[in-house]
């Protein structure tokens, strides 16, 4: 089962490895941590409890839907507010105590940074290279490469793809040698491709020992993406975890394509655990529901359920043609959360 953040010990925070001279990245050492963050505007407490760790070469997913309040906790950890309570600390610095230490480690994309779109991407990246101390043309060259910009680097921005945008509003982040980069919705607009080629060079940094944070509303993204994720509601880390913990022990749409479709839903139907769902009450994916037949079946079915159905329908004679199991979504996961439980 996911950790319940209640149970989530306070970090400690390793001392910044600046402080003992190596400049090298401590696999596992904390490079960011909230601890219980609120954050209250006008009478309305906006962010009730945030609390989790981020480490070297991790990528972190902040998973919530609308409104849980991602943005306004990653406002919080780039100082562009304050906290009303708690504390975040970023390589050893406390980001309110001492925030221009804190954010020298920190590279953020979190309201779309302002690139002149007559200047070339390379113009851009010289003039935000100019604002950083040691940050040469060699280095510019270097987050040209990462971001995978090179070919298009010397053309002017006005005439670059949101998804080359994004990119290079990356590649400004990563000038000054980040430990944390910090990408609110980082997919945001971008195309199959675009998505695909954002997740591969998010790995490769995190890979370096890069911690990465990244928030969104899509589950799927962070399952692909993300090694551990805080679900966050209502303006509370509702529980933090791994993602195969976070999908664990949920109980699974799957569609079934069934010789013989009416005894085999019959069949399903009189399975422990499982039930028989009508194609509306399903709730599916356009794609999804789309790619149905009139004969599909959807069960509701605890995963270890599933090859158990499959036996008792073969050894019924009801050849099974296809089996699909659909992964749980945020919505699932937060009934699962929160089932039973009063979340403080
Ligand atoms: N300055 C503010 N004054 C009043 N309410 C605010 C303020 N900023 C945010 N809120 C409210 O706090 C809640 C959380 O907002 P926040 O933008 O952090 O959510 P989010 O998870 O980032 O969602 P979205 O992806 O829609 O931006 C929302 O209900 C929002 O209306």
């Amino acid at each position: 089962m996911m950790k319940k953040t209640t149970s989530e010990q306070s970090a400690t925070l390793a001392p910044s490895t600046e402080a003992n001279g190596s400049g090298a990245v401590q696999e596992h050492e904390i490079v960011l941590s909230a601890e219980h963050v609120k954050k209250k505007i006008g009478k309305r407490w906006i962010i009730k409890d945030v609390t989790f760790t981020v480490r070297a070469g991790e990528i972190f997913g902040f998973l919530g839907p609308n409104g849980a309040g991602k943005t306004t906790t990653i406002r919080m950890l780039v100082d562009l507010i304050r906290p009303t309570e708690g504390k975040i600390m970023i390589c050893g610095y406390d980001v309110n105590r001492e925030p221009e230490k804190a954010l020298a480690y920190v590279g953020s994309i979190v309201e779309n940074p302002e690139m002149y779109p007559y200047l070339t991407g390379w113009e851009n990246l010289q003039h935000f290279a100019r604002m950083q101390p040691g940050v040469d043309e060699r280095r510019i060259q270097e987050v040209t490469e990462i971001v995978r910009l090179d070919e298009r680097i010397h053309d002017k921005v006005s005439k670059y793809s949101l998804g080359m945008r994004q990119r290079l509003g990356i590649a400004q982040a990563l000038l000054g040698r980040p430990r944390l980069l910090i990408l609110d919705e980082p997919t945001n607009g971008l195309d199959p491709k675009g998505i695909r080629d954002m997740r591969l060079f998010i790995r490769e940094l995190a890979a370096q020992g890069m911690a990465v944070f990244v928030s969104s509303h899509l589950l799927s993204e962070i399952q692909l993406l993300c090694d551990r994720v805080a679900i966050v509601g209502s303006g509370r880390v509702m529980a933090v975890g791994s993602v195969e913990e976070l999908v664990e022990d949920k109980e699974h749409l799957v569609i079934w394509e069934l010789a013989e479709s009416e005894r085999g839903a019959a069949l399903l139907g009189s399975l422990s655990g499982i039930s028989v769902l009508d194609h509306n009450e399903a709730h599916l994916d356009n794609d999804t529901a789309a790619s149905l037949t009139a004969n599909s079946i959807i069960t509701r079915t605890p995963e270890e359920q599933i090859p158990v159905a499959i036996r008792e329908l073969v050894q019924a004679g009801i050849a099974v043609h296809n089996v699909r199991k659909l992964n749980p979504t945020l919505e699932q996961l937060f009934l699962g959360i929160t089932e039973g439980e009063t979340i403080e």
